[in-house]
């Protein structure tokens, strides 16, 4: 079966409410920036960000965070949130496949109706390896370790990404795994590649100027 997301680094342009960049017009142009720089792949959330990285032409995983005051689970929690980022144009879809509460089915249902009535591939974010092999067995087409550190069993969040969870879930599964994470460097980038991942999700280092700017300032330069 060929699969949409290419070998490769995949740019994630998200930017909340709280962000000067936050918008579709901010990361529709992030989009073709990361094209025009060599990035195989995007990820965005929301429909009308979806829309807009779209227009650069590259495989689009798409997420639709939800968040609420009830449940943990938030990146595409439930089925309806899949089908409105499927209908802005993202083929693939990226939901928590933990196994946290969340305000709508199982990640095993929605791994099978996301594939079956809306024919989108299915992009896994898992926080453990337990929850990856889990995720495969259900269908995902790709498992990426998007929540490790962002669970409440593997906080506190270290700064390095989990490499060795990348390593450990491509030894084993024989769909894709995608590294994202905290993937700060090249370096890093590179070793992800070098543990045996298919892609490699890169968000706040690109993409997220504000972010990348305290990195600066928290050097302990003289900021004004
Ligand atoms: C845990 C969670 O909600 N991660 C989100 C998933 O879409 C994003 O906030 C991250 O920016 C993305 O995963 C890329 O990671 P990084 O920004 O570290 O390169």
């Amino acid at each position: 079966m060929s699969l949409s997301l290419p070998k490769g680094l995949i740019v994630s342009c998200q930017a909340r409410a709280d962000n000067p960049l936050h918008g579709p017009q901010f990361m529709g142009a992030m989009a073709l920036a990361a094209r025009d720089g060599g990035a195989s792949g995007l990820r965005a959330n929301g429909p009308e960000d979806i829309r807009a990285v779209v227009a650069a032409g590259l495989p689009v995983i798409g997420i639709h965070k939800v968040f609420s005051d009830d449940y943990p689970v938030y990146i595409t929690p439930n089925f309806e949130a899949a089908t409105a980022i499927v209908e802005a144009g993202a083929g693939i879809v990226a939901l928590d496949c933990t196994p946290r509460p969340r305000d709508g089915e199982k990640p095993e249902t929605l791994i099978r109706r996301i594939r079956e009535e809306l024919g989108a591939e299915v992009f896994a974010d898992v926080s453990t390896f337990e929850e990856g092999l889990a995720a495969a067995d259900w269908g995902a087409t790709y498992v990426a370790t998007t929540l490790s550190g962002y669970t409440a069993y593997t906080e506190p969040k270290p700064e390095e990404p989990d490499l060795r969870l990348v390593e450990t879930l491509a030894a084993r599964l024989s769909v894709p795994v995608v590294a994202e994470g905290r993937y700060n460097t090249p370096e890093l980038v590179r070793q992800a590649f070098d543990t045996g991942a298919h892609a490699v999700v890169v968000g706040t280092m690109i993409t997220n100027p504000r972010e990348i700017t305290r990195t600066f300032v928290r050097q302990g330069l003289p900021t004004r």
